[in-house]
């Protein structure tokens, strides 16, 4: 019995559930440094690119990170361009969009690609609903996510969690967790990268009081206060290579010791890691420890990008509509069309699902009926365009509000701080007094990009760059210094220090106001400060 048709390749078999029928690629790499090589990829999508995340991974220069995508759709084969640097091509034609014909050779930067489509019918299993604990998606990458998250959910099993920021890495975890035997057990959240590496021993492991130097109390690391449950630890990529052994013989053992003690402790918590890189690549560059990774990565996962998976959006805007509205049977407020606008975002959703729904809440608490496009587009001016004005909504709940201010602050100040220092990423985290990996997130999470690719400042050493693109917040703070914005990078600092807002999240964690619910930031755990 069909059940849908996407792609002309979802079927349902009486006997085994929904699954996704597709086929497998071959390849031919006919120009560039790798030409000669002759491969077989799997559908129904292949990501190529010269990131190593990619599924087709092409060591060439002229190749964009993620260059594009190769997708199944029956027995035709789409080409996507997924916002390259070097642009690609079908048969010579430049395109962003097309079907490529069985004998086309496709062109990115200065390789060339032969594909040809294998007979031979590959299944893989899909998901029949359409939500997973908190997380909603409809598309053929979210339903093949939920069925791996619907297998491996009720086991012990330790996931990592790859993905670009806001694509539900925290949700994951967290429908994880509460879909596990360990569900009525704490579910702790740990950012690696919000605290300097002095102290993250401490923080996940505990200490002694007397264990070092200003240590006045006993204290009670995450591993033991996630015994019995789930520690979601995010930006594992950050985690010191000095303290990753630690973090090995805590999985190996299942025991922690605190600093200052020489007992071992149980703890007996399952992990759930995550990252926005890809920690395999961060292996190959020495940073990572590679027995660390293998054992974080006994499952995998991989979070699709929301620009691979556009058809989502409706689905999703009519999500964040009812939370918005606080009932689960609030009715439809924007219009069918103006989703379909905002599938067609005239930039690929760099925030991902946090972006889109952040966008949506805008338009929800200024009554716009329009997608704010204008509004998005790059910022040229200096320090002083940041609107001094914030569109607040006092229906909105506080937590969704201040979650609101608190986003847009940060993103100001972030860019403030890259401006006074000529982008410098070390000394914009100098003067804000954080560390590299905070404004580094912060750029992230905004799409503020010190490189022409848009792959964030790795890499880039935080050194000076070319005009960088800074995409703008669904929301702006106020300008978050005075009006002379050449203030000293002292200044600055001493200006920083009188607004704990911005203060907050740069110890990893903010005020907790409620329950989380998922809205806008993160909201971390404080537990033992
Ligand atoms: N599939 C989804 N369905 C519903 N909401 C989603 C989905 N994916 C993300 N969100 C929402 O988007 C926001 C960001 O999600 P989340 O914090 O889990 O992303 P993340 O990948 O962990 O981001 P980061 O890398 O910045 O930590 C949250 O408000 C979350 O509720």
């Amino acid at each position: 019995m069909v059940l849908m048709k996407d792609w002309n390749t979802w079927t349902m078999e009486a006997d085994r559930g929904l699954e996704l029928r597709t086929h497998k690629i071959r390849v031919e790499v006919s120009r560039g440094p790798m030409a000669g090589i002759v491969t077989e990829v799997m559908g129904p999508e292949v990501r190529v690119g010269s990131g190593k995340d990619c599924e087709l991974v092409l060591e060439d220069p002229t190749v964009s990170r993620h260059h594009l995508l190769l997708r199944i759709e029956g027995d035709l084969l789409r080409v996507l361009d997924t916002s390259s640097r070097n642009g690609t091509t079908v048969d010579g034609v430049r395109i962003r969009d097309a079907y490529a014909r069985p004998d086309s050779t496709i062109g990115l930067g200065a390789s060339a690609l032969r594909l040809q489509m294998i007979r031979d019918v590959v299944t893989l299993p899909l998901s029949s609903s359409t939500h997973f604990g908190g997380l909603v998606g409809a598309s053929v990458p979210m339903r093949r996510l939920f069925a791996l998250l619907e297998k491996i959910a009720g086991t012990h099993a330790t996931v990592l969690v790859e993905g670009e920021t806001g694509t539900g890495k925290e949700l994951v975890a967290a429908a994880i967790h509460t879909k596990s035997k360990r569900a009525s057990g704490p579910f702790m959240v740990f950012d690696c990268s919000s605290v300097g590496a002095g102290v993250l021993e401490s923080e996940l492991f505990g200490h002694r009081r007397g264990g070092f130097t200003g240590a006045t109390e006993h204290r009670v690391g995450r591993f033991e206060a996630a015994h019995g449950g789930t520690l979601f630890l995010d930006e594992i990529g950050e985690l010191p290579l000095e303290l990753q052994p630690k973090l090995l013989r805590a999985l190996e053992t299942r025991t922690i010791t605190r600093i200052g003690e020489n007992e071992p402790r149980r703890a007996d918590v399952r992990i759930v890691a995550a990252t926005n890189r890809s920690l395999a690549a961060e292996v190959e560059r020495g940073r990572f420890r590679e027995d660390l990774y293998y054992r974080l990565a006994v499952v995998p996962v991989r979070m699709p990008p929301l620009r691979e998976r556009l058809d989502d959006i409706p689905l999703l805007v009519r999500h964040f509509e009812k939370e918005w509205q606080g009932r689960k049977d609030a009715p439809a407020l924007l219009p069918n069309e103006v989703l379909e606008r905002m599938k067609a975002h005239p930039r690929p959703w760099p925030g991902n699902v946090r972006e889109l729904r952040n966008k949506v809440e805008m338009m929800l608490s200024l009554g716009l009926a329009e997608p704010p496009w204008a509004a998005e587009e790059p910022e040229t001016a200096g320090p002083m365009s940041v609107p001094s004005v914030l569109p607040v909504n006092l229906e909105l709940p506080l937590h969704v509000g201040l979650a609101h201010v608190e986003t847009a602050y940060k993103r100001a100040y972030v860019e403030r701080a890259l401006r006074e220092t000529g982008f410098n990423v070390s000394q914009a985290a100098k003067i804000a007094g954080v560390g590299r990996a905070f404004v580094q997130r912060v750029m992230r999470k905004h799409g503020i990009r010190l490189s022409e690719e848009g792959g964030g400042p790795e890499g880039g050493g935080g050194g000076a760059s070319p005009a960088p693109a800074l995409a703008p917040p669904p929301v702006s703070a106020p300008s978050p210094a005075p009006a002379s914005a050449s203030a000293a990078g002292h200044g600055l600092y001493q200006w920083y220090r009188k607004h704990p807002l911005a203060s907050s999240e740069a110890r990893g964690w903010t005020e907790g106001f409620g329950p989380r619910n998922g809205h806008g930031p993160k909201r971390r755990d404080e537990g033992g400060r």
